[in-house]
Protein backbone atom coordinates (compact mmCIF):
# COMPACT_ATOMS: atom_id res chain seq x y z
CA UNK A 1 0.00 0.00 0.00
CA UNK A 2 3.17 2.29 0.76
CA UNK A 3 4.25 1.73 -2.51
CA UNK A 4 1.16 2.69 -4.28
CA UNK A 5 1.20 5.97 -2.43
CA UNK A 6 4.36 6.63 -2.76
CA UNK A 7 3.92 6.00 -6.71
CA UNK A 8 0.95 7.99 -6.71
CA UNK A 9 2.64 11.14 -5.21
CA UNK A 10 5.87 10.39 -7.45
CA UNK A 11 3.74 10.90 -10.36
CA UNK A 12 1.92 13.60 -8.99
CA UNK A 13 4.41 15.22 -8.07
CA UNK A 14 6.55 15.66 -11.01
CA UNK A 15 3.42 16.73 -12.69
CA UNK A 16 2.96 19.19 -10.05
CA UNK A 17 6.64 21.35 -11.41
CA UNK A 18 4.52 21.85 -14.30
CA UNK A 19 1.84 23.18 -13.61
CA UNK A 20 4.73 25.43 -11.88
CA UNK A 21 3.46 24.28 -8.51
CA UNK A 22 6.23 24.70 -5.92
CA UNK A 23 7.03 22.19 -2.98
CA UNK A 24 5.42 24.63 -0.93
CA UNK A 25 2.10 24.51 -2.64
CA UNK A 26 2.03 20.98 -2.81
CA UNK A 27 2.04 20.55 0.70
CA UNK A 28 -0.81 22.59 1.42
CA UNK A 29 -3.27 20.12 -1.11
CA UNK A 30 -5.54 18.49 0.39
CA UNK A 31 -4.70 15.19 2.11
CA UNK A 32 -0.89 15.37 1.05
CA UNK A 33 1.58 15.40 3.19
CA UNK A 34 5.43 15.84 1.95
CA UNK A 35 8.75 16.14 3.69
CA UNK A 36 11.88 17.19 2.80
CA UNK A 37 11.27 17.37 -1.01
CA UNK A 38 14.36 17.75 -3.47
CA UNK A 39 14.38 18.14 -7.43
CA UNK A 40 14.06 14.70 -8.56
CA UNK A 41 17.33 13.02 -9.35
CA UNK A 42 19.09 15.61 -10.96
CA UNK A 43 16.62 16.89 -13.37
CA UNK A 44 15.79 20.16 -11.95
CA UNK A 45 17.13 21.95 -14.82
CA UNK A 46 14.89 21.02 -17.19
CA UNK A 47 12.95 18.19 -16.79
CA UNK A 48 11.22 19.74 -13.25
CA UNK A 49 9.99 17.51 -10.46
CA UNK A 50 10.24 16.33 -6.58
CA UNK A 51 10.88 13.47 -4.71
CA UNK A 52 9.01 13.58 -1.56
CA UNK A 53 9.33 11.70 1.87
CA UNK A 54 5.80 11.10 1.77
CA UNK A 55 4.36 10.42 5.32
CA UNK A 56 0.88 8.43 4.60
CA UNK A 57 -1.53 10.02 6.32
CA UNK A 58 -4.79 8.12 6.87
CA UNK A 59 -5.98 11.25 3.87
CA UNK A 60 -2.81 10.67 1.79
CA UNK A 61 -3.46 7.10 1.31
CA UNK A 62 -6.39 7.97 -0.58
CA UNK A 63 -3.76 9.94 -3.17
CA UNK A 64 -4.39 12.75 -4.62
CA UNK A 65 -7.76 12.82 -7.02
CA UNK A 66 -6.77 12.06 -10.31
CA UNK A 67 -9.21 14.65 -11.88
CA UNK A 68 -6.71 17.39 -10.73
CA UNK A 69 -4.65 16.19 -13.38
CA UNK A 70 -6.24 16.02 -17.31
CA UNK A 71 -4.50 13.17 -19.09
CA UNK A 72 -4.70 14.94 -22.32
CA UNK A 73 -1.88 17.37 -21.14
CA UNK A 74 -0.28 15.65 -18.56
CA UNK A 75 2.94 16.42 -19.69
CA UNK A 76 2.19 20.33 -21.31
CA UNK A 77 3.67 19.69 -24.36
CA UNK A 78 1.69 20.27 -28.06
CA UNK A 79 -1.52 19.10 -29.36
CA UNK A 80 -2.65 18.74 -32.98
CA UNK A 81 0.21 16.35 -33.99
CA UNK A 82 -2.53 15.01 -36.68
CA UNK A 83 -3.36 18.38 -38.10
CA UNK A 84 0.79 19.17 -38.94
CA UNK A 85 1.80 15.51 -39.46
CA UNK A 86 0.87 12.28 -41.86
CA UNK A 87 1.80 9.05 -40.10
CA UNK A 88 3.43 6.70 -42.89
CA UNK A 89 5.11 3.42 -42.80
CA UNK A 90 6.41 1.76 -39.62
CA UNK A 91 10.31 2.13 -38.93
CA UNK A 92 11.00 0.25 -36.08
CA UNK A 93 9.31 -1.04 -32.62
CA UNK A 94 11.14 -0.88 -28.98
CA UNK A 95 10.18 -2.00 -25.70
CA UNK A 96 8.78 1.80 -25.41
CA UNK A 97 7.44 2.94 -28.44
CA UNK A 98 6.70 2.44 -32.37
CA UNK A 99 8.71 4.78 -35.36
CA UNK A 100 6.94 6.22 -37.88
CA UNK A 101 7.88 7.58 -40.85
CA UNK A 102 6.25 10.87 -40.23
CA UNK A 103 5.39 13.54 -43.27
CA UNK A 104 4.98 17.21 -42.61
CA UNK A 105 1.34 18.20 -44.27
CA UNK A 106 2.46 21.69 -45.29
CA UNK A 107 6.31 21.75 -46.11
CA UNK A 108 6.74 17.82 -47.42
CA UNK A 109 9.63 17.33 -45.16
CA UNK A 110 9.52 13.59 -44.09
CA UNK A 111 10.78 12.97 -40.02
CA UNK A 112 10.73 10.06 -37.62
CA UNK A 113 7.92 9.69 -35.02
CA UNK A 114 8.47 7.70 -31.94
CA UNK A 115 4.80 6.88 -30.42
CA UNK A 116 4.69 5.88 -27.15
CA UNK A 117 1.44 4.87 -25.62
CA UNK A 118 0.85 6.75 -22.66
CA UNK A 119 0.58 4.13 -19.94
CA UNK A 120 -1.37 4.14 -17.01
CA UNK A 121 -1.35 2.26 -13.56
CA UNK A 122 -4.39 0.07 -12.60
CA UNK A 123 -5.74 2.76 -10.92
CA UNK A 124 -6.01 5.10 -13.69
CA UNK A 125 -3.08 7.20 -13.14
CA UNK A 126 -0.01 7.48 -15.73
CA UNK A 127 2.28 4.68 -14.76
CA UNK A 128 5.31 6.96 -12.91
CA UNK A 129 7.82 5.01 -14.56
CA UNK A 130 6.71 5.99 -17.76
CA UNK A 131 6.06 9.45 -16.74
CA UNK A 132 10.15 9.40 -15.76
CA UNK A 133 11.47 7.81 -18.37
CA UNK A 134 9.29 10.47 -20.97
CA UNK A 135 10.72 13.31 -18.98
CA UNK A 136 14.39 11.77 -19.01
CA UNK A 137 14.41 11.15 -22.65
CA UNK A 138 12.95 14.74 -23.39
CA UNK A 139 15.50 16.22 -21.40
CA UNK A 140 18.43 14.76 -22.56
CA UNK A 141 17.16 15.55 -26.66
CA UNK A 142 17.06 19.18 -25.28
CA UNK A 143 20.47 19.13 -23.98
CA UNK A 144 22.35 17.22 -26.41
CA UNK A 145 20.03 16.93 -29.58
CA UNK A 146 21.21 19.63 -30.95
CA UNK A 147 24.32 18.82 -31.69
CA UNK A 148 25.01 16.46 -35.05
CA UNK A 149 25.86 13.21 -32.98
CA UNK A 150 22.51 13.03 -32.11
CA UNK A 151 18.87 12.89 -34.03
CA UNK A 152 17.91 16.48 -33.85
CA UNK A 153 14.19 16.62 -31.76
CA UNK A 154 11.73 19.17 -33.26
CA UNK A 155 9.31 19.00 -31.22
CA UNK A 156 6.80 17.09 -28.32
CA UNK A 157 3.17 16.11 -28.91
CA UNK A 158 0.82 14.64 -26.80
CA UNK A 159 -2.86 13.66 -26.96
CA UNK A 160 -5.13 11.61 -24.80
CA UNK A 161 -3.71 8.62 -25.43
CA UNK A 162 0.01 8.79 -27.03
CA UNK A 163 3.17 11.02 -26.46
CA UNK A 164 4.44 11.80 -29.98
CA UNK A 165 8.38 12.94 -30.33
CA UNK A 166 9.15 14.28 -33.83
CA UNK A 167 12.59 13.74 -34.99
CA UNK A 168 15.24 13.72 -37.55
CA UNK A 169 14.89 10.76 -39.59
CA UNK A 170 17.55 8.86 -40.00
CA UNK A 171 17.28 6.14 -42.96
CA UNK A 172 20.33 4.45 -43.35
CA UNK A 173 19.65 1.67 -40.66
CA UNK A 174 21.09 0.50 -37.15
CA UNK A 175 24.82 0.27 -36.66
CA UNK A 176 24.17 -3.42 -35.07
CA UNK A 177 22.94 -3.91 -39.12
CA UNK A 178 26.52 -2.82 -40.40
CA UNK A 179 28.50 -5.01 -37.50
CA UNK A 180 26.22 -7.99 -38.46
CA UNK A 181 27.82 -7.81 -42.30
CA UNK A 182 31.21 -6.31 -42.41
CA UNK A 183 33.89 -5.75 -40.49
CA UNK A 184 35.61 -2.32 -40.67
CA UNK A 185 38.76 -1.05 -41.86
CA UNK A 186 40.65 0.51 -38.46
CA UNK A 187 39.67 3.73 -40.18
CA UNK A 188 36.41 3.72 -40.69
CA UNK A 189 36.07 2.10 -37.13
CA UNK A 190 38.21 4.91 -35.80
CA UNK A 191 35.41 7.75 -37.35
CA UNK A 192 32.37 5.52 -36.02
CA UNK A 193 33.95 5.01 -32.67
CA UNK A 194 35.11 8.93 -32.22
CA UNK A 195 31.43 10.04 -33.08
CA UNK A 196 30.11 7.51 -30.45
CA UNK A 197 32.62 8.84 -27.94
CA UNK A 198 31.87 12.54 -28.99
CA UNK A 199 28.26 11.62 -27.97
CA UNK A 200 29.25 10.73 -24.82
CA UNK A 201 31.58 13.38 -24.02
CA UNK A 202 28.89 16.11 -24.71
CA UNK A 203 25.83 13.81 -22.36
CA UNK A 204 29.14 13.12 -19.80
CA UNK A 205 29.97 17.32 -19.89
CA UNK A 206 26.23 17.61 -18.83
CA UNK A 207 26.29 15.39 -15.80
CA UNK A 208 24.24 12.87 -18.05
CA UNK A 209 24.68 9.52 -17.83
CA UNK A 210 23.42 7.14 -20.66
CA UNK A 211 22.97 3.74 -19.57
CA UNK A 212 22.15 2.34 -22.98
CA UNK A 213 24.99 2.31 -25.07
CA UNK A 214 24.64 -0.41 -27.76
CA UNK A 215 24.82 -0.87 -31.24
CA UNK A 216 21.08 -0.82 -31.91
CA UNK A 217 21.08 2.93 -30.21
CA UNK A 218 22.83 4.48 -32.77
CA UNK A 219 21.32 4.97 -36.43
CA UNK A 220 22.97 6.40 -39.42
CA UNK A 221 21.74 8.96 -41.11
CA UNK A 222 20.97 8.16 -44.64
CA UNK A 223 22.06 4.46 -46.50
CA UNK A 224 25.35 6.29 -47.88
CA UNK A 225 28.75 4.36 -46.69
CA UNK A 226 30.02 7.71 -44.88
CA UNK A 227 27.06 8.19 -43.15
CA UNK A 228 26.87 10.27 -39.70
CA UNK A 229 25.84 8.18 -36.79
CA UNK A 230 23.51 9.61 -34.49
CA UNK A 231 22.83 8.81 -31.37
CA UNK A 232 18.81 7.55 -30.51
CA UNK A 233 16.80 6.82 -27.51
CA UNK A 234 17.75 8.69 -24.23
CA UNK A 235 14.79 6.51 -22.14
CA UNK A 236 17.16 4.86 -19.56
CA UNK A 237 19.46 8.10 -18.88
CA UNK A 238 19.39 10.23 -16.08
CA UNK A 239 21.92 12.50 -13.85
CA UNK A 240 24.88 11.59 -12.03
CA UNK A 241 26.74 14.32 -10.27
CA UNK A 242 29.92 14.33 -10.12
CA UNK A 243 31.80 12.03 -6.90
CA UNK A 244 27.62 10.47 -7.30
CA UNK A 245 27.25 7.01 -7.58
CA UNK A 246 24.17 5.32 -8.62
CA UNK A 247 23.32 1.91 -7.67
CA UNK A 248 19.77 0.72 -10.15
CA UNK A 249 20.29 -1.67 -12.90
CA UNK A 250 20.01 -0.35 -15.93
CA UNK A 251 20.80 -1.00 -19.51
CA UNK A 252 21.00 -3.67 -22.01
CA UNK A 253 22.82 -6.81 -20.73
CA UNK A 254 25.67 -7.60 -22.71
CA UNK A 255 27.12 -3.60 -22.58
CA UNK A 256 26.32 -3.50 -19.19
CA UNK A 257 29.59 -2.48 -17.33
CA UNK A 258 31.27 -5.03 -14.45
CA UNK A 259 30.37 -1.82 -11.76
CA UNK A 260 26.96 -1.83 -12.80
CA UNK A 261 26.41 -5.11 -11.92
CA UNK A 262 27.99 -4.41 -8.48
CA UNK A 263 25.69 -1.60 -8.51
CA UNK A 264 27.91 1.50 -7.85
CA UNK A 265 28.90 3.35 -10.71
CA UNK A 266 28.84 6.33 -12.27
CA UNK A 267 30.02 7.68 -16.26
CA UNK A 268 32.14 5.46 -16.39
CA UNK A 269 29.39 2.54 -17.22
CA UNK A 270 28.96 4.25 -21.06
CA UNK A 271 32.59 4.09 -22.18
CA UNK A 272 32.53 0.32 -21.18
CA UNK A 273 29.52 0.03 -23.81
CA UNK A 274 31.57 1.94 -25.96
CA UNK A 275 34.55 0.12 -25.45
CA UNK A 276 32.20 -3.02 -26.48
CA UNK A 277 30.76 -1.59 -29.86
CA UNK A 278 34.33 -0.79 -30.46
CA UNK A 279 35.63 -4.57 -30.66
CA UNK A 280 32.56 -5.60 -32.13
CA UNK A 281 33.45 -3.22 -34.89
CA UNK A 282 37.03 -4.46 -35.61
CA UNK A 283 36.90 -7.89 -34.86
CA UNK A 284 32.84 -9.06 -35.39
CA UNK A 285 32.34 -10.91 -31.92
CA UNK A 286 32.85 -9.86 -28.79
CA UNK A 287 35.77 -9.74 -26.66
CA UNK A 288 35.05 -12.53 -23.78
CA UNK A 289 37.25 -15.61 -24.19
CA UNK A 290 37.51 -18.83 -22.54
CA UNK A 291 35.21 -21.56 -22.87
CA UNK A 292 32.45 -19.62 -20.78
CA UNK A 293 32.91 -16.23 -22.22
CA UNK A 294 33.28 -17.82 -26.33
CA UNK A 295 30.30 -19.56 -25.79
CA UNK A 296 28.59 -16.25 -24.75
CA UNK A 297 30.42 -14.25 -27.84
CA UNK A 298 29.45 -16.84 -30.14
CA UNK A 299 25.65 -17.12 -28.75
CA UNK A 300 25.07 -13.39 -28.42
CA UNK A 301 26.71 -12.59 -32.39
CA UNK A 302 24.62 -15.54 -33.62
CA UNK A 303 21.17 -14.36 -31.80
CA UNK A 304 20.95 -17.24 -29.77
CA UNK A 305 19.58 -16.70 -26.68
CA UNK A 306 22.06 -16.29 -23.75
CA UNK A 307 21.03 -16.84 -19.61
CA UNK A 308 21.45 -13.42 -17.79
CA UNK A 309 24.14 -15.44 -15.00
CA UNK A 310 26.51 -16.43 -18.01
CA UNK A 311 26.10 -12.80 -19.66
CA UNK A 312 27.19 -11.01 -16.18
CA UNK A 313 29.99 -14.09 -15.26
CA UNK A 314 31.74 -13.19 -19.24
CA UNK A 315 31.51 -9.59 -18.33
CA UNK A 316 32.78 -9.77 -14.64
CA UNK A 317 35.29 -12.92 -14.69
CA UNK A 318 36.01 -13.35 -18.63
CA UNK A 319 39.51 -13.08 -19.90
CA UNK A 320 39.59 -10.30 -22.72
CA UNK A 321 40.73 -11.56 -26.51
CA UNK A 322 43.62 -9.29 -27.60
CA UNK A 323 45.46 -11.86 -29.16
CA UNK A 324 43.55 -13.78 -31.71
CA UNK A 325 42.91 -12.61 -35.31
CA UNK A 326 42.65 -9.93 -36.87
CA UNK A 327 44.05 -8.70 -33.41
CA UNK A 328 47.50 -9.63 -34.99
CA UNK A 329 47.40 -7.42 -37.57
CA UNK A 330 45.12 -4.24 -36.00
CA UNK A 331 47.78 -1.66 -35.56
CA UNK A 332 48.69 -0.90 -31.48
CA UNK A 333 47.12 1.78 -31.62
CA UNK A 334 43.51 0.33 -31.85
CA UNK A 335 44.51 -1.93 -29.50
CA UNK A 336 45.81 0.19 -27.04
CA UNK A 337 42.40 2.37 -27.10
CA UNK A 338 40.30 -0.48 -26.98
CA UNK A 339 42.01 -2.33 -24.37
CA UNK A 340 41.41 1.12 -22.25
CA UNK A 341 37.85 1.43 -22.82
CA UNK A 342 37.34 -2.04 -21.36
CA UNK A 343 39.70 -1.92 -18.25
CA UNK A 344 37.44 -3.56 -15.38
CA UNK A 345 38.31 -0.92 -13.21
CA UNK A 346 36.44 2.04 -13.96
CA UNK A 347 38.80 4.45 -12.43
CA UNK A 348 41.51 3.17 -14.92
CA UNK A 349 39.02 3.74 -17.78
CA UNK A 350 39.59 6.80 -19.94
CA UNK A 351 36.54 9.48 -20.01
CA UNK A 352 35.29 10.29 -22.91
CA UNK A 353 36.71 13.23 -23.49
CA UNK A 354 40.36 11.55 -22.95
CA UNK A 355 39.63 8.57 -25.52
CA UNK A 356 38.85 10.94 -27.72
CA UNK A 357 41.91 12.29 -27.94
CA UNK A 358 43.79 8.80 -28.05
CA UNK A 359 46.31 9.07 -31.39
CA UNK A 360 44.44 6.50 -32.80
CA UNK A 361 41.14 9.01 -33.19
CA UNK A 362 43.24 11.86 -33.63
CA UNK A 363 45.89 11.43 -35.77
CA UNK A 364 46.08 14.80 -37.05
CA UNK A 365 47.91 17.31 -35.10
CA UNK A 366 45.71 20.42 -35.39
CA UNK A 367 43.60 19.80 -32.19
CA UNK A 368 39.80 21.13 -33.07
CA UNK A 369 40.10 24.04 -30.76
CA UNK A 370 43.14 25.14 -32.42
CA UNK A 371 41.29 25.65 -35.98
CA UNK A 372 40.66 28.72 -37.02
CA UNK A 373 37.42 30.22 -36.95
CA UNK A 374 36.08 29.90 -40.28
CA UNK A 375 37.10 25.60 -39.63
CA UNK A 376 34.83 25.52 -36.37
CA UNK A 377 31.57 27.38 -37.20
CA UNK A 378 29.88 23.90 -37.17
CA UNK A 379 31.04 23.40 -34.04
CA UNK A 380 30.36 26.35 -32.35
CA UNK A 381 26.91 26.46 -33.59
CA UNK A 382 26.04 23.15 -32.16
CA UNK A 383 28.02 24.43 -28.36
CA UNK A 384 25.57 27.22 -27.91
CA UNK A 385 22.75 24.75 -29.40
CA UNK A 386 22.85 22.37 -26.53
CA UNK A 387 22.34 25.48 -24.39
CA UNK A 388 18.61 26.31 -22.93
CA UNK A 389 16.71 28.81 -24.45
CA UNK A 390 17.27 30.91 -21.32
CA UNK A 391 20.83 30.67 -21.61
CA UNK A 392 20.83 31.73 -24.78
CA UNK A 393 18.90 34.41 -24.89
CA UNK A 394 20.83 35.62 -21.21
CA UNK A 395 24.58 35.48 -23.80
CA UNK A 396 22.48 37.46 -26.51
CA UNK A 397 22.13 40.11 -23.85
CA UNK A 398 25.98 40.21 -22.41
CA UNK A 399 27.00 39.75 -25.97
CA UNK A 400 25.55 43.27 -26.39
CA UNK A 401 27.50 44.48 -24.07
CA UNK A 402 31.03 43.63 -25.58
CA UNK A 403 33.04 46.27 -26.70
CA UNK A 404 32.55 46.68 -30.53
CA UNK A 405 36.84 46.82 -31.49
CA UNK A 406 37.88 44.75 -28.64
CA UNK A 407 40.61 43.21 -30.08
CA UNK A 408 39.87 39.25 -28.90
CA UNK A 409 36.65 39.72 -31.03
CA UNK A 410 38.92 40.48 -34.73
CA UNK A 411 38.08 36.96 -35.92
CA UNK A 412 34.40 36.81 -35.56
CA UNK A 413 34.15 40.94 -36.93
CA UNK A 414 36.04 39.83 -39.94
CA UNK A 415 33.89 36.35 -40.28
CA UNK A 416 30.69 38.56 -39.90
CA UNK A 417 31.96 41.23 -41.85
CA UNK A 418 32.74 39.41 -45.43
CA UNK A 419 29.03 38.15 -44.93
CA UNK A 420 27.74 40.93 -44.11
CA UNK A 421 29.81 43.28 -47.19
CA UNK A 422 27.15 46.17 -47.16
CA UNK A 423 27.64 46.88 -43.28
CA UNK A 424 24.05 46.25 -42.51
CA UNK A 425 24.80 45.12 -39.36
CA UNK A 426 22.91 41.75 -39.74
CA UNK A 427 23.51 39.13 -42.68
CA UNK A 428 21.49 37.14 -44.03
CA UNK A 429 20.48 33.31 -43.32
CA UNK A 430 21.32 32.55 -46.88
CA UNK A 431 24.44 33.77 -46.34
CA UNK A 432 25.00 31.77 -43.59
CA UNK A 433 23.70 28.99 -45.28
CA UNK A 434 25.83 29.47 -47.84
CA UNK A 435 28.97 29.99 -45.81
CA UNK A 436 28.07 25.82 -44.43
CA UNK A 437 27.75 24.76 -47.61
CA UNK A 438 31.46 24.29 -47.15
CA UNK A 439 30.60 21.62 -44.37
CA UNK A 440 29.23 18.63 -45.09
CA UNK A 441 25.75 18.55 -43.86
CA UNK A 442 22.63 17.53 -45.15
CA UNK A 443 20.11 19.71 -45.98
CA UNK A 444 17.57 19.24 -42.50
CA UNK A 445 21.30 19.05 -40.38
CA UNK A 446 22.35 23.20 -42.07
CA UNK A 447 18.88 24.25 -40.81
CA UNK A 448 18.97 22.42 -37.53
CA UNK A 449 22.38 23.95 -36.20
CA UNK A 450 20.37 27.70 -37.85
CA UNK A 451 17.63 27.58 -35.74
CA UNK A 452 19.41 28.28 -32.64
CA UNK A 453 21.11 31.42 -33.46
CA UNK A 454 18.39 34.08 -32.90
CA UNK A 455 16.01 35.24 -30.26
CA UNK A 456 12.76 34.78 -31.63
CA UNK A 457 11.43 33.85 -35.01
CA UNK A 458 9.22 36.87 -35.02
CA UNK A 459 12.74 39.44 -34.81
CA UNK A 460 14.71 37.83 -37.00
CA UNK A 461 12.90 38.15 -40.58
CA UNK A 462 15.61 36.29 -42.26
CA UNK A 463 18.58 38.27 -40.49
CA UNK A 464 21.13 37.12 -38.14
CA UNK A 465 22.16 40.22 -36.01
CA UNK A 466 25.66 40.75 -34.81
CA UNK A 467 25.00 40.24 -31.44
CA UNK A 468 22.95 37.07 -31.93
CA UNK A 469 26.28 35.88 -34.03
CA UNK A 470 28.66 36.94 -31.33
CA UNK A 471 26.62 34.84 -28.55
CA UNK A 472 26.72 31.64 -30.92
CA UNK A 473 30.23 31.89 -31.78
CA UNK A 474 31.88 33.14 -28.91
CA UNK A 475 34.35 31.30 -26.47
CA UNK A 476 32.27 32.19 -23.37
CA UNK A 477 34.98 30.99 -21.22
CA UNK A 478 37.58 33.98 -22.02
CA UNK A 479 35.00 36.60 -21.96
CA UNK A 480 34.24 35.00 -18.29
CA UNK A 481 37.75 35.87 -17.25
CA UNK A 482 37.33 39.51 -17.87
CA UNK A 483 36.83 41.97 -14.33
CA UNK A 484 33.40 43.35 -16.11
CA UNK A 485 31.92 39.56 -16.34
CA UNK A 486 29.70 39.85 -12.93
CA UNK A 487 28.60 43.49 -14.37
CA UNK A 488 27.43 42.24 -17.58
CA UNK A 489 25.53 39.23 -16.15
CA UNK A 490 23.53 41.23 -13.41
CA UNK A 491 22.87 44.16 -16.38
CA UNK A 492 21.22 40.89 -18.15
CA UNK A 493 19.81 40.22 -15.22
CA UNK A 494 18.09 43.57 -14.26
CA UNK A 495 17.16 43.53 -18.54
CA UNK A 496 15.11 39.93 -18.24
CA UNK A 497 13.76 41.03 -14.58
CA UNK A 498 10.87 42.85 -16.55
CA UNK A 499 8.37 43.83 -13.58
CA UNK A 500 11.58 44.58 -11.27
CA UNK A 501 10.38 42.34 -8.69
CA UNK A 502 14.01 40.80 -8.00
CA UNK A 503 13.22 37.77 -9.69
CA UNK A 504 13.27 36.59 -13.04
CA UNK A 505 9.60 34.97 -13.84
CA UNK A 506 6.67 33.27 -15.75
CA UNK A 507 5.96 36.66 -16.94
CA UNK A 508 9.07 38.19 -17.95
CA UNK A 509 9.95 35.20 -19.72
CA UNK A 510 6.97 35.30 -21.74
CA UNK A 511 7.90 38.86 -22.80
CA UNK A 512 11.30 38.33 -23.14
CA UNK A 513 11.47 34.66 -25.06
CA UNK A 514 7.54 35.20 -27.51
CA UNK A 515 7.08 38.95 -27.20
CA UNK A 516 4.01 38.60 -24.66
CA UNK A 517 2.48 35.33 -26.50
CA UNK A 518 3.93 32.03 -26.55
CA UNK A 519 2.50 29.75 -29.29
CA UNK A 520 5.37 27.09 -28.01
CA UNK A 521 3.74 25.15 -24.98
CA UNK A 522 6.10 24.85 -22.47
CA UNK A 523 8.52 26.98 -23.34
CA UNK A 524 8.57 29.41 -20.43
CA UNK A 525 8.29 26.57 -18.03
CA UNK A 526 11.20 25.21 -19.89
CA UNK A 527 13.18 28.11 -19.88
CA UNK A 528 12.20 28.94 -16.01
CA UNK A 529 13.44 25.09 -15.24
CA UNK A 530 17.09 25.96 -16.76
CA UNK A 531 17.89 28.11 -14.02
CA UNK A 532 15.49 27.01 -11.13
CA UNK A 533 18.03 25.47 -8.85
CA UNK A 534 15.27 25.17 -5.76
CA UNK A 535 12.46 24.52 -7.96
CA UNK A 536 10.44 27.68 -6.54
CA UNK A 537 9.07 28.51 -10.28
CA UNK A 538 11.33 32.03 -10.09
CA UNK A 539 14.93 32.42 -10.74
CA UNK A 540 17.50 34.34 -8.56
CA UNK A 541 20.53 36.61 -9.51
CA UNK A 542 22.33 33.26 -8.12
CA UNK A 543 20.63 30.74 -10.01
CA UNK A 544 21.17 32.99 -13.24
CA UNK A 545 24.61 33.61 -12.60
CA UNK A 546 24.84 29.59 -11.93
CA UNK A 547 22.65 29.02 -15.52
CA UNK A 548 25.34 31.62 -16.86
CA UNK A 549 28.96 30.01 -15.70
CA UNK A 550 28.25 26.28 -16.09
CA UNK A 551 29.40 24.21 -19.24
CA UNK A 552 30.59 27.39 -21.12
CA UNK A 553 34.12 25.56 -21.78
CA UNK A 554 32.91 22.79 -23.03
CA UNK A 555 35.97 22.24 -25.78
CA UNK A 556 35.30 22.68 -29.18
CA UNK A 557 36.25 18.93 -30.04
CA UNK A 558 33.78 17.28 -28.26
CA UNK A 559 31.61 17.93 -31.30
CA UNK A 560 31.91 17.17 -34.44
CA UNK A 561 33.10 19.46 -37.68
CA UNK A 562 32.05 17.72 -40.77
CA UNK A 563 34.35 19.86 -42.54
CA UNK A 564 35.16 18.74 -46.45
CA UNK A 565 38.52 17.27 -46.85
CA UNK A 566 39.15 20.42 -49.80
CA UNK A 567 38.22 22.69 -47.28
CA UNK A 568 40.67 22.54 -44.29
CA UNK A 569 42.47 25.54 -45.26
N1 LIG B 1 15.06 8.94 -35.70
C1 LIG B 1 14.83 7.73 -36.20
N2 LIG B 1 14.90 7.52 -37.53
C2 LIG B 1 14.68 6.28 -38.04
N3 LIG B 1 14.39 5.19 -37.29
C3 LIG B 1 14.30 5.34 -35.96
C4 LIG B 1 14.51 6.61 -35.34
N4 LIG B 1 14.37 6.46 -34.00
C5 LIG B 1 14.09 5.16 -33.80
N5 LIG B 1 14.05 4.47 -34.97
C6 LIG B 1 13.79 3.02 -35.14
O1 LIG B 1 12.85 2.59 -34.18
C7 LIG B 1 13.42 1.62 -33.30
C8 LIG B 1 12.91 1.83 -31.88
O2 LIG B 1 13.32 3.11 -31.42
P1 LIG B 1 13.83 3.35 -29.93
O3 LIG B 1 15.04 2.51 -29.66
O4 LIG B 1 13.99 4.82 -29.72
O5 LIG B 1 12.58 2.81 -29.12
P2 LIG B 1 12.48 2.32 -27.63
O6 LIG B 1 11.08 1.89 -27.43
O7 LIG B 1 12.98 3.39 -26.72
O8 LIG B 1 13.47 1.10 -27.65
P3 LIG B 1 14.16 0.27 -26.47
O9 LIG B 1 13.25 -0.89 -26.23
O10 LIG B 1 15.49 -0.14 -27.09
O11 LIG B 1 14.33 1.19 -25.31
C9 LIG B 1 14.93 1.81 -33.44
O12 LIG B 1 15.62 0.63 -33.16
C10 LIG B 1 15.07 2.24 -34.89
O13 LIG B 1 15.11 1.13 -35.74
Amino acid sequence: MMTEVLSHLDAFATRCSYDRLTSRQLTSLRGVSLVNCKPLSGFQRSAGGFICAVAATPEAQKGPRIERLSPKRFFGFAGGFSTEYELGKQLGQGGFGSVYVATHIRTGERRAVKRMLKKRAPNGWLDPLFVRRILHEVDVYNHVGHSLNTAYLYRVYEDQQHVDLVLELCSGGELWSRIQVNHYTESEAAKLIGEILRTLAQCHARGIILRDVKPSNFLFLSEHIDAPLKAIDFGMATYCNPGQKLDDKAGSAIYLAPEVLRRSYDQKADIWGAGIIAYQLLTGRLPFSGDEGQDVSDRFMSKQICSTRDTNRATLYSELDFERPPWDVLTGGAKDLVQALLRRDPSQRPSAADALHHRWLTPEENAASDRPLSSSIVQRLQRFGTYGRLKQAALRKVAHSLAADDAALMDLQKAFAKMDPEGTGSIRYSSLSAALQDFDLSEPERDQLMADLVGTAMDSAGQIRYDEWLAAMLDWKSVQDSPEWHDWMEMAFRAFDVDGSGTIGNEDLTALLCGGHCVVPDEVDAAIREADLDGDGEITLEEFQQLLTMNSNDALDLFETRLKIASTQ
